[in-house]
């Protein structure tokens, strides 16, 4: 008979997974719109710092708007000039109402965690249903049937838009975690920050060679921490379909960090 000693060493044993190939590449890879860097956002007309109830604009990079101008509006496909099936001119979410609501539901606060940080806060979203329903359908839309096995989320806030979108879209969700915190054997990844480094870790076995990923975080400034999770995902053969965070912060300039990889964004 199995001693209670016994029994807590057995639930504590790590379990290592063995990475199995699979086949479940994306579909339409080479249909569907990439929004290489830096060439468009879905965006709104104004600062967030502001209500914003006016429509919705599609900026094109720098050749967006400028300062003070009103912002063309305009139907082009995201991803212009490339082709694309599936985010076609009549897209319904370049014209979709719903960004506003969204954009105004985040709040900026200033000096926060320290001077000159403009600190985009999601929690007011959270406390919006409505907005963060919106939020989460938006991404939903895009991603459906795009046979994306994995949704990768990215400590801490990408754990809250992550799993939603998993669920909605039929794939798991794997963390990836700041150091230490995962049980398991892991993978890690080195970045570095504004300021110094951080590391990313995934546990080993949650994802296997040939999976289709998609990374969600909440926000994407220099595209370090992005960066990061493409590369531990593309380190064990994972293919990832497209990088989805709910604000960008364009003068950082984290698209470029991004290079070719597709990033998704409803706030600019
Ligand atoms: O594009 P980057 O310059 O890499 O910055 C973006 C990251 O910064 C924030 O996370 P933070 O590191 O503050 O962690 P937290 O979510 O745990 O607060 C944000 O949620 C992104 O993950
Ligand atoms: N300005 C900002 N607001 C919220 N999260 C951030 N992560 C990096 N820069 C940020």
């Amino acid at each position: 008979m199995e001693s209670i000693a016994h029994k807590i060493a057995l639930k504590f044993t790590r379990v290592n997974f063995v990475p199995e190939k699979v086949t479940n590449r994306c579909y339409n890879r080479g249909n569907l719109v990439q929004i290489k860097s830096p060439t468009t956002t879905l965006t709104t007309p104004s600062s967030r710092n502001t209500p914003l109830f006016s429509p919705i604009s599609v900026s094109k990079g720098a050749a967006g708007a400028g300062a003070g101008e009103e912002p063309e509006l305009k139907t082009i496909p995201i991803g212009d000039p490339v082709s694309s099936v599936d985010m076609a001119p009549h897209d319904p979410i370049l014209k979709d109402e719903r960004i506003a609501g969204i954009a105004s539901a985040i709040r900026v606060i200033p000096d926060f965690p320290k001077p000159g940080i403009m600190f985009q806060d999601i929690t007011t979203l959270l406390l919006d249903p409505k907005a963060f329903k919106d939020t989460i359908d938006l991404f939903v839309e895009r991603y459906k049937d795009k046979n994306i096995s994995v949704v990768a989320g990215i400590e801490a806030r990408g754990f809250i838009f992550g799993p939603p979108i998993a669920l909605a879209i039929g794939a798991k969700f794997v963390p990836m975690r700041k150091p230490k915190k995962l049980p398991g054997e892991v993978i890690s990844e080195e970045y570095s920050l504004e300021y110094g480094t951080d590391k990313m870790e995934m546990h080993v076995g949650a994802v296997q060679a040939g999976e289709c990923a998609l990374v969600v975080d909440d926000l994407i400034a220099t595209g370090g921490t992005l960066t990061a999770a493409i590369r531990l995902l593309e380190r064990v053969g994972v293919e990832v379909f497209e990088c989805a965070c709910v604000i960008e912060l364009p003068e950082l300039k984290g698209r470029e960090r991004l290079g070719d990889k597709p990033l998704f964004v409803l706030v600019s």
